[in-house]
């Protein structure tokens, strides 16, 4: 890196001319990319806004999160997640592995850098990305910021009259707080499953909104991952009639979880949706297996 001093509209700016690319975001793709670049000889910078690596993994996720695929599709090129690690590693084994990943690879990302702005100088054909107090030049830019890191709640009419917290999923940890209270989760997602599950776990009532169609299939499938069977499968058919078979095995060992509704739902139908079967879009679900195992 080498650095220079310019005035810009009177007040002097720290440059930093990068060799090779900058990065940002250490989550486990920014890794990936550093990791990748160094094998080829390539340096890079990485520029991460909070001071840890995985900071997705390490501060924003609840406590019984694991891997949904197996390890082998999971990990990062060109070093595996270790032999003693379970088909489906846990949380804090994923972040021990990116841990011992940048450890490998010698990646150093400089923490508590928040990139603010990214402009293509024509010109002179390099990046100038600005954090609070440098700018960083460099003749590529790769953005790996992740695209669940900001939080959404959307807006709900008539929320302020509840009295109750309201919470996104980046900030629950567990079930315990909520032990014996009625709790309704939005969305439907995999986080939204977990969640119900974990909350379900911990003695507390969970009640979940569904707004569309959901499919829901089984983690393993005849004794595979649902998703190595999928993977293998699109080899030779379209991704319709892989959905297609899929959803009908997911049928024959779960039931039809289109019919899985509360009462309460049952007696008011404008208020809940029912779970259709026409959406495209599979869904790893382990809510229904754990519960039904
Ligand atoms: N262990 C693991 O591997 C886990 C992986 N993940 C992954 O993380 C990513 C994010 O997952 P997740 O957080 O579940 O987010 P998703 O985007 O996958 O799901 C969000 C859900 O919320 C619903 N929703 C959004 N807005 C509203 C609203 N206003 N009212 C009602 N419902 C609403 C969506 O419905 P609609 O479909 O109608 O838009 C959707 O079902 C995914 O890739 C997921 O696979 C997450 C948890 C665990
Ligand atoms: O990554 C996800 O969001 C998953 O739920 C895993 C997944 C994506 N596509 C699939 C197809 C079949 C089984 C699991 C998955």
């Amino acid at each position: 890196m080498d650095s220079s001093c310019k005035e810009e509209n009177g007040n002097p700016v720290n440059c930093l001319f990068v060799h090779g690319p900058i990065i940002v975001g250490a989550g486990p793709s920014g890794l990936a990319v550093a990791a990748c670049l160094k094998e080829k000889g390539v340096p890079s910078l990485i520029l991460e806004r909070s001071e840890c690596i995985a900071s997705l993994w390490q501060q924003r996720t609840y406590d019984r999160l694991k891997l949904h695929l197996p390890k082998q599709f999971c990990q990062l090129p060109f070093l595996s997640f270790p032999e003693n690690f379970p088909k489906y590693p846990t949380k804090h084994q994923f972040i021990s592995y990116m841990e011992s990943y940048a450890r490998h690879f010698s990646i150093e990302p400089i923490f508590k850098k928040v990139v603010e702005t990214a402009e293509l100088d024509h010109v002179r054909q390099f990046w100038r990305v600005r954090t609070q107090d440098f700018e960083y030049c460099s003749r590529w830019l790769i953005v790996a910021t992740g695209e669940n890191a900001e939080s959404f709640i959307p807006e709900i009419q008539g929320i302020e009259r509840f009295q109750g917290p309201v919470i996104h999923t980046s900030v629950y940890k567990s079930g315990s707080e909520f032990k014996y209270q009625r709790v309704l989760v939005v969305g439907c997602g995999n986080s939204g499953m977990e969640v119900s599950l974990d909350l379900c776990r911990h003695n507390a009532i969970p009640h979940m909104v569904v707004r569309n169609s959901v499919h829901i299939l089984p983690r393993e499938m005849f004794g595979f991952s649902t998703f190595s069977i999928a993977m293998e499968l699109l080899k030779w058919l379209p991704l319709r009639l892989v959905d297609k078979f899929l959803l009908l095995v997911a049928n024959f060992t779960l039931g039809n979880t289109g019919q899985i509704r509360s009462p309460e739902a049952e007696n008011r139908p404008n208020r809940a949706q029912k779970c259709h079967r026409k959406d495209s879009r599979a869904r790893c679900w382990s809510f229904i297996t754990n519960q039904i195992r």
